[in-house]
C-alpha cells in the first residue's frame, strides 16, 4: 500500500516499516564508517556533450488548467533548460510559479489542456510522476510533505534503488548507503539523527528545506526544481542549503529555482532569469534582471 499518494518525487511502497527500536544505531552506525566519498550511481544520464551543452528540457506553449474545474492557470509557457544552466523563475504572488513547477512533476491537481514538454529528449507529458522522477526530475515544494511511520532513511533508500532498479542497476545495500549519506549530511550540517526520524515529521521549516536537499543530493537529479528554497530560513541556514545546492551543480545538471529573493541568486549565481506574470514568462533576461527587481519592484521591469 503507498504510504503517500503523491509525494515530491516519488511514490512509497514501503516494505515493512522498521520500528524504532530497530533504527536506534543509524547515528553509531554511520560514525563507524569512513568517510571516504563513496559514489553511488543514481542511475542519472551522465556525461558532459561535446560543443553546446544538451537540451534537458524544452517546454512550448505549455497550458494546464484545475483539473476540478477546467480553470486555466498556465496560458503557454516556454522555456529551454540546458545541461549545466542555472536558470530562476521570478514573479509576483499568484503568477503561475509553483504551478509551473507541479505541472512538471505531474502534480494531479492539474492537466496540461495545450503545449509540450521535453525531459531528455521524451516527452515528459505521458510519464508518470513516478516515472519522471526515475527519469531525473527533482522537485523540492514550497511546503514539503510529513510521511509518518517511514524514517528518512529508509525513504531515501527506498527511492534511490527504485531509481536504479528503473536504470537497470543493482540496489544500494543500507550499510553501504550509511556511507554514502555521511559526507551529504555534512555538507547540510545536519545531525545524522535526522536519518532516524519520520520524513519531515516535526521538522522544523528550516529543517525541512535541508532534508530536501539532503534528498536531492541521494537522487543526484538532472534537473531539480527548487520551488521557494531560501523561504524561512535564517541566514545561516540560507548560506549552507545554497552552498549544498552549488556543490550538486555538474556540467550535466541543471537547476530550476523559484525565488522572490535576490539574496538567493547572490549565491546560486543563475545564468537566465525569467519573469512570470498571468500563467506565461513574459520577460528573460541574466541575473541583472533580479537585481534591477530587488532595487525597483515589479514596476522597474518593463515587460511590454
Ligand atoms: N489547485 C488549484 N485550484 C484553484 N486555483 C489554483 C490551484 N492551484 C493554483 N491556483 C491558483 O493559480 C494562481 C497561481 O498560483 P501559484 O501557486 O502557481 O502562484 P505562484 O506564482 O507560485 O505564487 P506565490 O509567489 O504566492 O507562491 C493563484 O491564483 C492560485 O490561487
Amino acid at each position: 500500500m503507498a504510504v503517500a499518494s503523491f509525494s515530491p518525487s516519488f511514490t512509497v511502497s514501503p516494505s515493512p516499516p522498521i520500528r524504532p527500536a530497530n533504527r536506534v544505531s543509524i547515528q553509531t552506525r554511520l560514525r563507524s564508517i569512513p568517510r571516504a566519498t563513496l559514489t553511488i550511481d543514481s542511475g542519472s544520464s551522465g556525461g558532459v556533450a561535446a560543443g553546446k551543452p544538451k537540451v534537458l528540457l524544452e517546454v512550448r506553449g505549455l497550458k494546464a488548467a484545475v483539473k476540478e474545474n477546467g480553470k486555466e492557470l498556465l496560458h503557454g509557457v516556454d522555456i529551454t533548460i540546458r545541461e549545466g544552466e542555472v536558470h530562476a523563475i521570478m514573479g509576483k504572488n499568484g503568477s503561475g510559479k509553483s504551478t509551473f513547477s507541479k505541472v512538471l512533476v505531474g502534480h494531479p491537481d492539474y492537466e496540461v489542456t495545450d503545449g509540450s514538454v521535453v525531459f531528455k529528449g521524451e516527452n515528459l507529458l505521458e510519464k508518470e510522476p513516478e516515472e519522471r522522477s526515475h527519469a531525473g526530475l527533482f522537485m523540492s515544494f514550497q511546503s514539503p510533505i510529513e510521511i509518518p511511520g517511514v524514517s528518512n532513511f529508509e525513504f531515501m533508500l527506498m527511492a534511490l534503488n527504485a531509481r536504479r532498479e528503473k536504470n537497470g542497476l543493482k540496489p544500494i545495500e543500507p550499510l553501504e548507503f550509511y556511507g554514502y549519506l555521511g559526507p551529504k549530511l555534512a555538507a547540510l550540517k545536519m545531525e545524522p539523527t535526522f536519518l532516524d526520524r519520520n520524513v519531515n515529521e516535526g521538522f522544523s521549516g528550516g529543517e525541512k528545506k535541508r532534508n530536501e536537499i539532503l534528498q536531492l543530493a541521494v537522487l543526484e537529479a538532472d534537473l531539480a526544481i527548487l520551488d521557494e528554497v531560501d523561504s524561512g530560513l535564517d541566514v545561516d541556514a540560507l548560506q549552507d542549503v545554497a552552498s549544498a545546492v552549488n556543490g550538486l551543480l555538474k556540467p550535466n545538471n541543471s537547476i530550476l529555482m523559484i525565488t522572490h529573493y535576490q539574496r538567493l541568486l547572490e549565491i546560486i549565481h543563475p545564468s537566465f532569469v525569467h519573469i512570470m506574470e498571468g500563467g506565461k514568462i513574459v520577460k528573460t533576461g541574466d541575473s541583472s534582471l533580479a537585481k534591477q527587481l530587488d532595487e525597483g519592484g515589479y514596476k522597474a521591469i518593463s515587460t511590454v
